[in-house]
This record gives structure tokens, C-alpha cells and sequence, in this order.
């Protein structure tokens, strides 16, 4: 038994969220994403010694959106190392995460791996060292997630696909500045199908739980990125995953974190868990809002700190 009990708090953290669910606005850039109805919660908990607890809809799957950026970025790294930080930065961005302006005054090099553009680069590169990227990306998350049938919601990826013009606007300027491979139709394709994978809570917690275990997946015992990329990659978290409220995520959580437009976010807290939570309904960072607040309370309940 650990020391915390981990099923009630989350227990508790459903029941007083629950007010939330509906304040929010679900993502309708693409018709997939706006029928998906927002009075949904749930979260899970993942522990490094690979408990797992979960509350609400547990069983719900839902596509992890910008959440995948973080297994972009971990693949890239583990291909690239620190030569891929020559075509992508790691500041805060400061913008929204699908921003074009930003990347037109700084000669198409994205600010970091979370924004939209940040995570296309990231793919271009992927694209270029693997021969079918779509099903590495599915088969890691497979693997490190325990569920060897995770798919993709080809609904969702083919809308985003249709709609794709502000992303493929970010490839083509990146392409216009020398900073861009492959053909962007072709890597926007594969970033959709990873935006697209379908997880529930308890797998994504599962699947990202080498963030908090060194680098380390703690389901086979396998070396997924070096303790140091690993403590780079959280820090990175840290200041950049919320897009331009990493700050006051920061500041509420404590803990780094990835959100995606679906309404999930992913939280790490080094050498105990991760932690992700699913509400559909966002503010207007694309956040999800009773995630955010689950994840807050979350942080007061435990005395979480990572300072
Ligand atoms: N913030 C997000 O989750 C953005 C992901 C979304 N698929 C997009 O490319 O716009």
C-alpha cells in the first residue's frame, strides 16, 4: 500500500471538478472534435513502481492531440540527439501554440517542440530517418502503454487533414526558409495520425511514465532516453508545454505537463508518477479547463513540489 491513497484523492478530485466540465468550450476547428460531448472527466494516475489508479470515465478514449508532441520530440531525440535543437529552439513561445507570426520574424525556426510548428519540424525530421512513421509512432505507443491494440481515429485525421491550412501554412514557410525536408503534405499527414491516436487516461499515464522514471519505461525495464535528455525533455515541459500559459500552469500545477486540444492533459511528477486527465471543454489557450483545475487540486492535495 503506498503511503498516499491515491484512489480516494482522485475519487474526491472527480466529484469537486464535476461543476467545471461544462464551462468550457470543446475545440470545433474540425467537426470530429466538436461533436465530442464535454461532460466527460477522467484521470489516472501511474505510479513508477507501475501502480495504476484511476477516477471518472476510465475506459474513454479520446485522441491525445498535442500530447503526442512529447513522443515526436522523444523519438527525434533519441535519432537526432542535441542536433535536432539546430532546426527547433526551446524557449517559451509566448504566442498561441498555432501562431505564423512569430515563425515569419524569427526565419522559420519555431520557438520550441510544443508549438504546432515546434512539433511539424520535429516530425519533418522524424519523416526523414524513418520508412514508415506512422507505425513506429503507433507501435511505441503500443508498446510502452500496454495496449498492443492502441489505433487511430482515421475520423479525426482525415478532418484534420482537410482542414489543414494555418499547419501547412507553418510548413511552407519553414520549407521557404530552408528549414523543412519532406514534402509538407506528407509530414503533415503523419502529424495528424499521431495527433490522432485514441488512449485512454490510464494509458496515456502508462505510456509517458519514462518521464518520471529517469528515462527509463518502467513496464519492460527498457531505456527510452537518457536520464539527461530525460530531465531535458521535463524542463522543456515545464516552461513550454501550455503553450502561452505554461506560466500560470506552472505556478498552479508545480509539475511539468503537455495538454492537447482534445481536452487531455499529461502531468509529471519525476520519480513518483505521471499523471493525465481528459475534460473536454478548453479556455481560450486550448487547456483544458477541469483538467487543469483537477490537476491543481491534485498538487495541493499531495504537497506536490518539484522544487
Ligand atoms: N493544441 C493541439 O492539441 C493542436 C493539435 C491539433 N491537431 C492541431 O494541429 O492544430
Amino acid at each position: 500500500m503506498p503511503e498516499v491513497d491515491y484512489q480516494a484523492v482522485l475519487n474526491e478530485i472527480t466529484t469537486e471538478v464535476k461543476p467545471l466540465l461544462t464551462t468550457g468550450k470543446v475545440a470545433d476547428y474540425i467537426p470530429a472534435l466538436a461533436e465530442i460531448d464535454a461532460d466527460q472527466f477522467s484521470i489516472a494516475i501511474h505510479t513508477t513502481s507501475g501502480e495504476t489508479y484511476c477516477a471518472g470515465d476510465c475506459t474513454a478514449r479520446f485522441t491525445i492531440q498535442s500530447v503526442s508532441k512529447v513522443m515526436t520530440l522523444t523519438l527525434a531525440l533519441q535519432r537526432y540527439g542535441d542536433e535536432l535543437w539546430q532546426r527547433v529552439g526551446k524557449e517559451p513561445s509566448g504566442t498561441a501554440f498555432n501562431s505564423l507570426t512569430q515563425l515569419e520574424f524569427e526565419q522559420g525556426i519555431p520557438r520550441n517542440p510544443f508549438i504546432n510548428a515546434g512539433a511539424i519540424v520535429t516530425c519533418d525530421a522524424l519523416y526523414s530517418r524513418l520508412s514508415a512513421p506512422i507505425h513506429s509512432m503507433l507501435e511505441s505507443f503500443r508498446q510502452l502503454s500496454g495496449n498492443s491494440s492502441v489505433v487511430i481515429d482515421k475520423k479525426v485525421a482525415n478532418s484534420e487533414y482537410e482542414f489543414r491550412h494555418r499547419n501547412a501554412a507553418m510548413g511552407h514557410l519553414m520549407k521557404s526558409f530552408g528549414n523543412f525536408n519532406n514534402e509538407v503534405d506528407d509530414v503533415l499527414w503523419a502529424y495528424f495520425n499521431f495527433c490522432a491516436i485514441e488512449l485512454n487516461c490510464i494509458e496515456l499515464a502508462k505510456a509517458y511514465n519514462f518521464l518520471a522514471n529517469q528515462g527509463i519505461a518502467n513496464s519492460s525495464g527498457d531505456r527510452v532516453l537518457s536520464a539527461r535528455q530525460n530531465k531535458q525533455l521535463n524542463s522543456l515541459l515545464f516552461t513550454s508545454g501550455l503553450y502561452d500559459a505554461a506560466g500560470d500552469f506552472g505556478y498552479r500545477v508545480g509539475m511539468p505537463g503537455k495538454s492537447g486540444v482534445s481536452g487531455t492533459v499529461l502531468a509529471v511528477l519525476p520519480n513518483k508518477f505521471t499523471v493525465a486527465v481528459w475534460a473536454p471543454g478548453l479556455n481560450s489557450f486550448g487547456n483544458s479547463v477541469a483538467g487543469i483545475a483537477a490537476l491543481e487540486r491534485l498538487s495541493q492535495k499531495l504537497d506536490i513540489s518539484i522544487f
